[in-house]
């Protein structure tokens, strides 16, 4: 089923929580929403859904107008972090409900929802706790519970709001795994909204990264970042920092000590490094100290440089660097957007001219 918003709008008041929204989902697509508090993620799935309308523009699914079809017309399951299950029914109820409340014409007969229910409950893996009240059965347990409840009216779309914020991390890790597995079993086009971009590079096939209203990136979270297309997007996805710089002549230089120059295809004027842990590599030196040892088998370190704190790799063949030794880095790399938005891959002076060169659309620079 394919999912298309087009120049999709909404105000609340004088407030803009979406702007020119287009975007498209693939049949049997798995898709995150992933943007900070406030971007307009749940807005944008509550208008999908059909529980709030846009302002202007257009949302299809399956190639058909949504414009004044109700919320229960759409086939849309929707699973919200606190969709609480009614706490009167008991799990099986909870299920059987999305099936009751279906349009007459739709509703099985008791029997044959009775056995949906069941198999639902086997497909989540909660078949033993049909009778259980939700408060009777844990949140992972609930979740699940909610999920089969999503599930029951057979939707060609899922739209998952933040399902898993309720879970402490280690359940959350199991069922985002299961809950991917399910995808690939059922092939639903599934749009999750989240602020954890671990998790929507964890599950999603493409990730829609929202600022203030509009999509800033849609792109596969490898593309996310290799390319990053705006300096929003080099800051919120992948642990980057920014650091100031000045570009002269396409050699970047930073203001503070202890970083390496930069070629950088770009005009001349302020602009802003985004470095990733692994662009970084610390080796014996003195322009930098290890500030702490962290995980990543003993590679990762935490270094402070020109009185900033960095994440680092160990340079391949350097020795053990331990807390508190001098060290100094070196960059492999690092994305550079011009104040003017123009963006171009800064790359150590003694890279090939190849890589140099590049200064790229959006895709990866080899
Ligand atoms: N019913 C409403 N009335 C007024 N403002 C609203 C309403 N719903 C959302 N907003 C505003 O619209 C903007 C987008 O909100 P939305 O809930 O879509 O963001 P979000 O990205 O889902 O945030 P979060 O991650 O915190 O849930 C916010 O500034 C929010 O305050």
């Amino acid at each position: 089923m394919t999912v298309e918003a087009k120049d999709v709008e909404r105000r609340f008041g004088p407030m803009a929580a979406l702007q020119g929204i287009s975007v498209r989902l693939q049949p049997g697509e798995f898709v995150a929403l992933l943007g900070p508090s406030g971007s307009g993620k749940t807005t944008l799935l509550r208008i999908l859904a059909g529980l709030d309308t846009a302002d202007a523009g257009t949302v299809r699914i399956g190639g058909r107008d949504m414009a004044g079809v109700p919320a229960r017309h759409r086939r849309i399951g929707v699973v919200f972090q606190n969709y609480a299950l009614f706490r009167h029914m008991t799990v099986f109820e909870n299920v059987a409900f999305g099936l009751r409340v279906r349009p007459r014409a739709e509703r099985p007969y008791e029997a044959e929802l009775k056995a949906r229910v069941l198999r639902l409950l086997e497909l989540v893996q909660i078949p033993d706790l049909a009778n259980r009240y939700p408060e009777q059965i844990s949140g992972g347990q609930r979740q699940r519970a909610a999920l089969a409840r999503a599930l029951a009216i057979e939707p060609e779309l899922l739209l998952l709001d933040e399902p898993f914020g309720a879970l402490d991390a280690v359940v959350r890790k199991d069922v985002r795994r299961w809950l991917r597995g399910l995808h690939e079993q059922l092939g639903i086009t599934s749009l999750l909204v989240t602020h954890d971009q671990e998790e929507a590079m964890e599950m999603a096939d493409r990730i829609a990264v929202m600022d203030r209203g509009r999509i800033a990136q849609f792109a596969s979270p490898r593309d996310l970042l290799d390319a990053p297309a705006s300096a929003f997007v080099a800051g919120f996805v992948g642990e980057a920092t920014r650091i100031p710089c000045i570009v002269e002549s396409g050699i970047a230089r930073f203001a503070e000590p202890g970083f390496d120059l930069l070629h950088a295809a770009l005009p001349d004027g302020p602009a802003h490094a985004f470095v990733r842990p692994a662009d970084v590599r610390a080796e014996a030196g003195v322009s930098a100290v290890v500030r702490a040892r962290l995980g990543g088998g003993g590679t990762r370190l935490l270094v402070e440089v020109g009185g900033r704190s960095l994440e680092a790799e160990t340079a391949p063949g350097a020795d053990q660097l331990d807390r508190g030794a001098p060290c100094r880095i070196s960059l492999r790399g690092a994305w550079i957007f011009a104040e003017t938005g123009e963006r171009a891959r800064g790359l150590p002076l003694g890279a090939p001219p190849r890589l140099r060169s590049y200064t790229g659309g959006l895709s990866t620079d080899g």
